[in-house]
């Protein structure tokens, strides 16, 4: 009956249908919004996660740690029900532990990724398989030598005494207020240069001079995020117009191949005089003239001198803006945090005047104190606290692998060929269940056990350097050059944020801060 005269109503109501049809979307829209409210600032009807995902561009890595905390630390998109997304987003170090070192080999890093990056060609940080696995063992050998590690800490050190004291000297001299993220990533930089070339580039000096080559592989980094954040046709289109994004990163890679192309075949000059040195390109060329490696073979660069620049670039590349950030980072929680501030300087002050008495009171030095390789590893809890800062802005905040077979994660969580998986290591260091209730909190004793040593179980919950095979190689190196700056920044200079000056993560590749880290230097009494 009732049924009879709701037929009747509508039949004679037919012309109506569009307001039927807005009351039904409200109705639906309402009952949807009732039993989704909880979730609704994540998912919403036909778009999925990306209104959110858009809403939050700006402050991208903090969402992730609320959304994570909230919703579970591993969350499938799909993006718009008419795109083709198909991403997992996760922070559970379960999940990862599992697909960086367990299942490593189904996990690769993937032709999306390899072509996004293809400006770092056939270097180490940018293929998989027999290629990869070829560069590693190059690289685990170089590395490991007590020679390289001698010549690393050697270059930390000029790199401090010649370029960072200086510049900091002049500054507290004058008063001048400075981007202490500026003089780290020009640290780090200058580092580099050493390391892979053997000789010093000078970009830290007082006067702060342009780096070609620097500043070409700041444009190229910038390329290959807009490349991360636009759909893969639009920066072809680009690419093929040779417009924005895409014709900057074509500029920067013709700078850094003619650069690159120059320091290779000076290198290589200096062999022939016979001059020898302990840097990168020197054990590589070495090598591939004696034919130890089958690089020749796997590589698609068409020569040597192609695949020597892949290298310097991928290395260059790997270890400035990471050792560079990281630094920054820490001089803002270290000058925000004056309780841990004075114990580091304890530790440095401890560790001086031991020295001091070994060497029979030491005389008078005129100057700064330089501390040398040897001290820096006594210093536990200044490795601590920069521990603490990697933890909490990791400078490589997010990684990203393919799939190579269906798989099941630890979690449950089912995993398919075509999805991409983001892996964050920003918010695997934000986990309240992993890290506690005071996660947000800068406690570099977190780190060190009952003994005074470091804590061996916190050390394997730090995912900044990732695990497994593809672990960073880098990360003692990387220990060393931190360390020789903040030691010696820390016992010679007292560094002041200047007041107001927020500081807060930039949506980059590399965990950047978004006005740099500006203070102002005074000399320690
Ligand atoms: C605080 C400093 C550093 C941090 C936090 C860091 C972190 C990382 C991370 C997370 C990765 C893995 C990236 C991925 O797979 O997506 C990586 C790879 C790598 N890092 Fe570092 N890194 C640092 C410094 C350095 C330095 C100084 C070097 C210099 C040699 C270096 C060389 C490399 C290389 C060559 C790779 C590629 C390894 C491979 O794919 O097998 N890193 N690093």
């Amino acid at each position: 009956m009732e049924l009879q005269t709701i037929l009747t109503f509508l039949s004679r109501n037919l012309n109506r249908w569009p307001e039927f049809l807005l009351a039904l979307v409200c109705f639906l829209s309402i009952r949807w919004y009732r039993k989704h409210k909880n979730e609704i600032s994540l998912r919403w009807p036909i778009l999925d996660v990306l209104p959110t995902l858009l809403l939050n561009a700006h402050r991208i890595h903090s969402w992730t740690v609320e959304i994570a905390n909230k919703f579970g630390s591993t969350i499938e998109g799909r993006g718009p029900v008419f795109g083709r997304l198909d991403i997992l987003f996760t922070c559970d170090p379960r999940n990862v532990e599992y697909m960086l070192k367990t299942n490593f080999a189904n996990f690769p890093k993937g032709p999306e990724l390899i072509e996004a990056f293809n400006i770092l060609g056939d270097g180490i940080f940018n293929v998989d398989y027999d290629l990869w696995r070829e560069q590693r063992r190059m690289a685990n050998v170089n590395f490991a030598s007590k020679d390289f590690r001698n010549f690393v800490a050697r270059v930390s050190r000029t790199v401090v005494e010649d370029g960072l004291l200086p510049l900091l000297v002049h500054a507290a001299k004058h008063e001048s207020v400075v981007d202490l993220e500026d003089v780290f990533m020009r640290f780090a930089f200058d580092n580099m240069f050493m390391v892979v070339f053997g000789r010093n580039s000078n970009h830290l000096s007082v006067n702060l001079p342009p780096n070609e080559l620097a500043e070409a592989i700041d444009d190229g980094t910038e390329g290959v995020f807009y490349r991360h954040v636009m759909p893969k046709l639009w920066w072809k289109v680009l690419g093929w117009l040779k417009l924005g994004s895409e014709k900057k990163l074509a500029d920067a890679r013709k700078t850094i191949d003619r650069i690159l192309s120059e320091q290779v075949a000076l290198k290589k000059e200096e062999l022939r005089r016979g001059e020898h040195g302990s840097d990168l390109i020197t054990m590589y060329i070495t090598a591939l003239s004696k034919g130890r490696h089958n690089i020749k073979q796997l590589s698609t660069a068409k020569d040597d001198d192609v695949f020597l620049r892949d290298t310097a670039l991928s290395f260059l590349f790997a270890g400035r803006d990471t050792t560079g950030t990281s630094l920054s980072w820490f001089f803002w929680f270290v000058s925000t945090n004056p309780r841990v501030e004075a114990k580091i300087l304890e530790e440095l002050n401890d560790v001086m005047s031991r020295k001091k008495n070994e060497k029979n009171g030491m005389s008078r030095v005129e100057g700064p104190l330089v501390f040398d390789p040897e001290d820096l590893k006594e210093l536990v809890y200044l490795h601590a606290a920069l521990c603490e800062s990697l933890r909490l802005c990791p400078p490589l905040p997010i990684t990203r692998r393919g799939v190579v077979r269906k798989d099941v994660l630890p979690d449950g969580t089912v995993v398919k060929p075509g999805m991409q998986i983001l892996i964050s290591m920003y918010a695997m260091g934000r986990m309240d269940y992993v890290w506690g209730k005071d996660y947000g909190e800068y406690k570099p004793e977190r780190w060190i056990d009952a003994d005074g040593k470091l804590n061996q179980e916190t050390l394997s919950k730090l995912f900044s350097f990732i695990v497994g095979p593809r672990s960073c190689p880098g990360k003692n190196m990387a220990f060393t050059q931190m360390k020789a700056a903040a030691a010696t920044v820390l016992f010679n200079f007292h560094i002041e944020v200047l007041n107001g000056h927020d500081i807060f993560p930039m949506p980059s590749m590399v965990l950047h801060t978004k006005n740099g880290l500006v203070v102002k230097v005074t000399e320690r009494v």
